[in-house]
């Protein structure tokens, strides 16, 4: 069954990253009260720094939330283009640092092994995810489920079992790694955080009849709205 979008409009970045961090850390709150520890994945890129900023200085107790990535480059956190060591920077500071990163990215390893060397790693976690929160480019990619990904097909399969997947996508520059579409869906709470006109016409072009981008297959196969924070 298709889920539509929820958008959630906001009229500045600031705002809006106040507000989806209000509702990521009531989310992870109730998953720590529920079962003792909460479940985050989040995506790198430009987008989410101010909500990162924001979501450190939520009061959780920190030391209960895991924090893993949507997706990631296959580079080292000292590379400026690595999502781990945004996350690092940007969210697990102050309070928030009590709070565990398992990354995607393994030393040494190509994007095949490393897929899989992450896929044991996470299998370790309590999945489902708490919450998941996506990014989306101009291309219509989210995650790292690239236009021109020579597995797209396995990508988008909402029933593929697979944790972690490999991605090569010329548009992507490096190789990556991608949480699979079928783990995203299983979130409790999953959400699209895009910011700018450009992405929103994308957006919509994409959940028009007859549109068609990789975003667009989230929506198809999500089971509840999908809730879209947007500032202009
Ligand atoms: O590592 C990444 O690049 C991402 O996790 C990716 O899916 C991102 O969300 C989009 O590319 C949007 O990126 P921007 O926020 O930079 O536009």
């Amino acid at each position: 069954m298709a889920a539509s979008p929820d958008w959630r409009i906001y009229s500045s970045s600031q705002q809006l990253a106040t507000a989806l961090a209000t509702e990521v850390a009531r989310v992870l709150s109730a998953a720590i009260k529920d079962r003792g520890t909460a479940l985050l994945a989040v995506s790198g890129g430009t987008t989410p720094g101010l909500f990162f900023d924001a979501l450190s200085q939520q009061p959780l107790d920190w030391k209960r939330v895991i924090v893993t990535l949507v997706d990631e480059r296959l580079v080292p956190e000292s590379s400026p283009r690595s999502n781990a060591a945004l996350v690092r920077t940007r969210l697990l500071r102050g309070k928030a640092n009590a709070a565990r990163l398992v990354g995607l990215y393994h030393k040494d390893a190509n994007a095949e092994e490393a897929a899989t060397a992450a896929s044991a790693e996470l299998r370790d976690l309590p999945m489902p995810l708490d919450a998941a929160i996506l990014g989306m480019g101009t291309d219509g990619h989210t995650a790292s489920f690239f236009p021109d990904a020579g597995n797209l097909d396995a990508l988008l399969d909402p029933d593929n079992e697979a944790l972690v997947l490999p991605v090569h996508a010329h548009s992507a520059g490096e190789p990556r790694l991608t949480l699979s579409l079928g783990r995203l869906l299983e979130a409790r709470f999953l959400a699209l955080h895009i910011e700018g006109a450009e992405k929103r016409a994308v957006l919509e072009n994409a959940l028009a009849p007859g549109g068609y981008l990789p975003v667009s297959a989230v929506f198809a196969h999500a089971e509840r709205p999908v809730p879209v924070y947007w500032a202009g």
